[in-house]
């Protein structure tokens, strides 16, 4: 029990004026103990107690007569509970229970009925007699300074916050609809022409009949105006700005009529009589009731547990998402000044475009950042998908902990610094917009034109947005300032604890760290290792302690020469590190969007190489150098320079050309493994051979190419391409092949000044942008971009490792995509490529689990017999990867497999067989490969018009549709 208040005799006004009279107790109790309220009346004497919910099982404070009937039922189950442990253990228990608790075990059995007290606001009473039935009880509700009492029909699961509408005013104080009263929170600046305003500051608006009043939050009157069309005053919604004598004004929100006649309203910025008063009319009335739950350390800290004690968005309205109260331990830590616990609550204006695993993911990285899943940790890793909306989770989180807090209401947080790939700061700066709009949120971007030193003067910004190359150019200036949060986009990146970035970003001193990343980490245990120390620094223990507990018995439980003792182990404590570090990683996958998204269609084309690429690939394959390699010989990676050829070569053969003669010049010709790897190419093309004068024919894939291009601009004049390689210099035969056939293309490659880059993501986005290709590098630009107004894709050469090439594929299939999609992936039958796609989606390609973006061929061991498969040209096959599938069918027809089990998305996570997650980043494998729609070039009607005109030079194609509707 933690107050009293004794009555006799209570009529209901009596009780009435009781509640009045206990209310501002009640308020500093709940505040102080994070709990609610519950007042039990027994022989005419009122008891607070406070009770958490979720003891009893109750998951949050009851809002209809129904749920304060439950509430009441488990108080009692629960006592009874307790008293049955009690006897049965005859322990100490008395000392382990709260006391709220034992009082309310104490009474339980003479409860007649209680008082809810819900918040400051309602103070609820309901008659709980069991009997009592929904529709027949009556309910006594109290509204704080409009002491009418009003008698309501109670419904089933009425909400409290509806009532008002249902009931029926006994001492009426509504008014007519033309006197009708409206409040707004609103911002207002002098009115100017300027296109960027500067917002002077809140103000309230308030609206009556054809006039209004714009008061600041002093309560001083700074607008007055009259005569107003009626019309125009009545339809004022959020969002809208208008002109008012002589100001501009945006409207924030909505301001209830009760938070405008209590005057909190005006207490978000500062300090109002409303408060100090009712703060005065409290110490005048009781004594300190805060004595006996924690002990405030000043004066001042008391009066400021009393302000912003009310939640900045109504916790309490629908579809409101609030974030989880801090519990007891966390406030023991965190709380060290007694401050007011207030519900952090999510601006209602984002949780509208909140998909619900957005939803999710803001409460986990709230929970992370704010300490309260791994005790004192603060680091967050969300490894979502690529294109689920890991920006917009984050922005929510930052305008949140920038306006907010649970304490007191005061905000977590000052200064964000976001760290990410240079060619999306400008993204970010483009989504904080798109979320906030420009007048919420004052951001800086870092730039050529923008310097940091411009931030750090500056007190206007709050959120530094800065690219990973220019935070290692200013980390000294970093270092001055203090973020309260840091995020590492792309964060990846960050998987090697000796780089200069990961070095540069540890030495801030902020805790708050969330990395983000679509890219599975959990594939290179000691990449896993760093990316975790990064974010919560320590909790694994050292690396060598992690070594010896984690990576060692998991990598030896993998091999096939494995003891079943040590599959075991490494089982075991697999499944430990994801329960360890899955309290603060969160990864869903690209399902939760499937649903808003259209349909999407992927080929892959097999094309059939041109004879003088055929010419070529022979002569290569017959070189000393490919003969050395395959002999074992690979001491300076010649094989490296072989797969760099032939890869070039199945790309276009002018790019070999080039490159021929280019070495001839250059020093490093002298190097034995090229020259005896080119020797005698020369002579295979023409005598002629001009690079510049290149033709589509001498290269398959871009015979198909053109051909692709051409029938898209045909039948979707109005849908637009991106075309993606992996090389400039292919780019830029692409870009020829642009300008020979007069379409309009954009570019963006590594060369790109980051500060254009968002530009020409725009402006290719815009539908009244012209172009209709974009060429993109895929490692320059292949992370975090959209490219939403593309709606067919064209890999053109592919990478060895998968990460790349799904991390392109998805700049188009996102959120934001009005057509159906399409992906082309471009293979050159039966060479080498076929050999890197089948690598790509083979169980044996992935056990090395080469499932990262900055994985090159460098960083794969090959063994001489697949060197020999890498270095065979299958020139009758018309589809390797097809033969390698078992499958029985000729490619004559549309052929599905069905032998096996439908294709399904989930795959082996690397932290433990158990631990299977759905992972629709991991490539295909062979057999979900063979579910695929499959045929060969010469299959006669084909329903595909794209895939019609190709088929000429095309030997095999596999196609599979996501999301199918009957609209291609
Ligand atoms: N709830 C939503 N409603 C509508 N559009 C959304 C929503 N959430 C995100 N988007 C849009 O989806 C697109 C992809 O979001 P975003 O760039 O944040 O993805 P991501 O998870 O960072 O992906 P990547 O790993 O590729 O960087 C953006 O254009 C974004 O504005
Ligand atoms: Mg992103």
């Amino acid at each position: 029990m933690v107050g009293k208040a004794r009555s006799s005799n209570f009529t209901l006004s009596e009780k009435l004026d009781l509640l009045k009279l206990v209310k501002p107790y009640v308020k500093i109790l709940e505040e102080h103990t994070n709990k609610h309220s519950v007042i039990v009346e027994k022989n005419r004497c009122w008891d607070i107690i406070a009770v958490n919910y979720n003891a009893i099982g109750v998951d949050r404070p009851p809002r209809t007569a129904q749920g304060l009937r439950t509430l009441y039922k488990r108080l009692k189950e629960y006592a009874k509970q307790e008293l049955l442990q009690q006897k049965e253990t005859q322990s100490d228990f008395k000392s382990n229970i709260s006391e709220p608790t034992k009082k309310v075990m104490e009474m339980i059995p003479q409860i007649s009925s209680f008082c809810l007290v819900r918040d400051r606001n309602h103070i609820q009473s309901a008659n709980l007699d069991e009997e009592a039935q929904a529709g027949t009880s009556s309910l006594q509700v109290m509204l704080d300074h409009r002491p009418v009492a009003i008698t309501v029909e109670v419904k089933q699961e009425e909400d409290i916050h509806s009532a008002p509408k249902e009931i029926t005013v006994s001492k009426g104080q509504e008014e007519e609809p033309a006197s009708l009263v409206k409040y707004f929170s609103v911002v207002w600046c002098k009115a100017s022409k300027k296109k960027h305003k500067k917002w002077e500051g809140d103000a309230i608006l308030i609206v009556k009949g054809k006039s209004f009043t714009l008061k600041n939050l002093d309560g001083k009157d700074i607008g007055r105006g009259i005569g107003y069309k009626f019309k125009e005053l009545e339809k004022i919604e959020e969002g809208q700005t208008m002109m008012i004598g002589g100001k501009e004004i945006e409207v924030m929100g909505v301001i209830s009529p009760d938070d405008f006649s209590s005057g909190r309203c005006f207490q978000l910025g500062g300090k109002s009589p409303a408060i100090s008063s009712f703060s005065q009319t409290i110490k005048k009335c009781f004594s300190n009731p805060l004595k006996s739950v924690c002990k405030p350390s000043s004066k001042e800290n008391r009066q400021n547990s009393f302000q912003n004690c009310k939640p900045r968005h109504d916790p309490y309205a629908p579809n409101s998402l609030v974030m989880l109260r801090p519990d007891d331990n966390h406030q023991w830590m965190f709380n060290k000044n007694c401050f007011a616990i207030v519900d952090v609550v999510i601006d209602p204006h984002l949780v509208r475009h909140l998909r619900p695993h957005q939803k999710e993911g803001i409460i986990f990285l709230y929970e992370c950042v704010m300490g309260m899943r791994v005790n004192g940790r603060c680091g967050a890793i969300l490894a979502d998908e690529m294109g689920l909306g890991k920006t917009l989770q984050c922005i929510s989180l930052i305008w949140t902990l920038q306006c907010q807090g649970p304490y007191g209401g005061k905000p977590v947080i000052k200064k964000t610094l976001i760290v990410t790939p240079g060619s999306l700061v400008n993204n970010w700066r483009k989504e904080f917009q798109k979320w906030l709009g420009s007048e919420r949120i004052k951001i800086f971007t870092v730039d050529q034109d923008h310097k940091i030193e411009e931030f750090t003067k500056s007190s206007f910004y709050s959120v530094l947005i800065i690219s990973y190359e220019m935070l290692l150019r200013s980390l000294d200036q970093i270092k001055n300032i203090k973020f309260d949060l840091l995020i590492c986009d792309e964060g990846h990146r960050l998987k090697n604890s000796a780089i200069k970035t990961t070095t540069a970003l540890i030495s801030l001193s902020c805790e708050k760290r969330i990395i983000l990343t679509g890219t599975p980490i959990q594939n290179d245990l000691q990449e896993f290792f760093a990316l975790i120390d990064f974010v919560n620094p320590g909790i694994l223990g050292s690396l060598s302690s992690y070594r010896k507990i984690y990576e060692e018995p998991i990598i030896i439980s993998r091999q096939p020469s494995a003891s079943e003792e040590e599959k075991e182990l490494g089982e075991r404590r697999a499944a430990e590190l994801t329960c360890l570090t899955g309290l603060f990683i969160l990864r869903r996958t690209q399902e939760v969007v499937n649903k808003y998204l259209p349909p999407k269609i992927e080929n892959v084309v097999f094309c059939r190489p041109g004879t003088l690429q055929i010419a070529l690939y022979r002569k290569l394959l017959n070189s000393q150098a490919v003969r050395f390699c395959l002999q074992g010989l690979l001491e300076n990676s010649p094989h490296l320079i072989c797969i760099g050829a032939l890869k070039k070569l199945c790309n276009h053969p002018c790019l070999l050309f080039s490159s021929i003669k280019e070495k001839e010049c250059s020093s490093t010709w002298d190097k034995n493994e090229e020259r005896s790897l080119y020797e005698g190419l020369i002579n295979v093309f023409p005598a002629d051979y001009n690079p510049l004068m290149f033709t589509e024919e001498e290269s398959g894939k871009l015979q198909v190419l053109s051909k692709l291009l051409s029938v898209i601009h045909e039948l979707r004049p109005t849908e637009k391409v991106v075309l993606v390689s992996n090389y400039t210099q292919t780019l830029n035969i692409l870009q020829e092949v642009c300008k020979r056939h007069g379409y309009a293309y954009t570019r963006l490659d590594g060369q790109t000044p980051i500060s254009q880059r968002q530009q020409i993501v725009d402006g290719f986005n815009s539908k009244y942008s012209s172009d209709f290709i974009f060429l993109l590098s895929s490692k320059a630009g292949g992370v975090g971009l959209n490219l939403i107004g593309g709606s067919h894709l064209i890999l053109y050469d592919i990478d060895w490792n998968p990460a790349t090439d799904i991390q392109a594929m998805s700049r188009v299939w996102r959120d934001g995509q009005k057509h159906p999609v399409h992906i082309y992936r471009l293979l050159t039958t039966g060479t080498i490529e076929e050999k890197i796609y089948q690598r790509q989606i083979s169980k044996q390609g992935l056990s090395g689990a080469v499932v990262d973006l900055t994985k090159t061929s460098e960083h794969i061991q090959f063994s001489v017999e697949e060197l020999k498969n890498l270095f065979t040209l299958h020139e009758s096959s018309r589809c390797v990867t097809h033969d390698l599938l078992d499958c029985e069918c000729t490619g004559e027809k549309d052929h599905t497999g069905d032998s096996l089990e439908k294709f399904s998305v989930s795959r082996n996570c690397q932290l433990g067989p158990h631990q299977q997650k759905s992972d629709s980043l991991k490539p295909l494998s062979m057999s979900q490969l063979k579910q695929w729609k499959h045929f060969s070039g010469d299959h006669l009607n084909l329903t595909d018009p794209f895939l019609e005109r190709i088929r000429e030079n095309v030997s095999f194609f596999f196609q599979n549709i996501t999301n199918q509707t009957t609209a291609m």
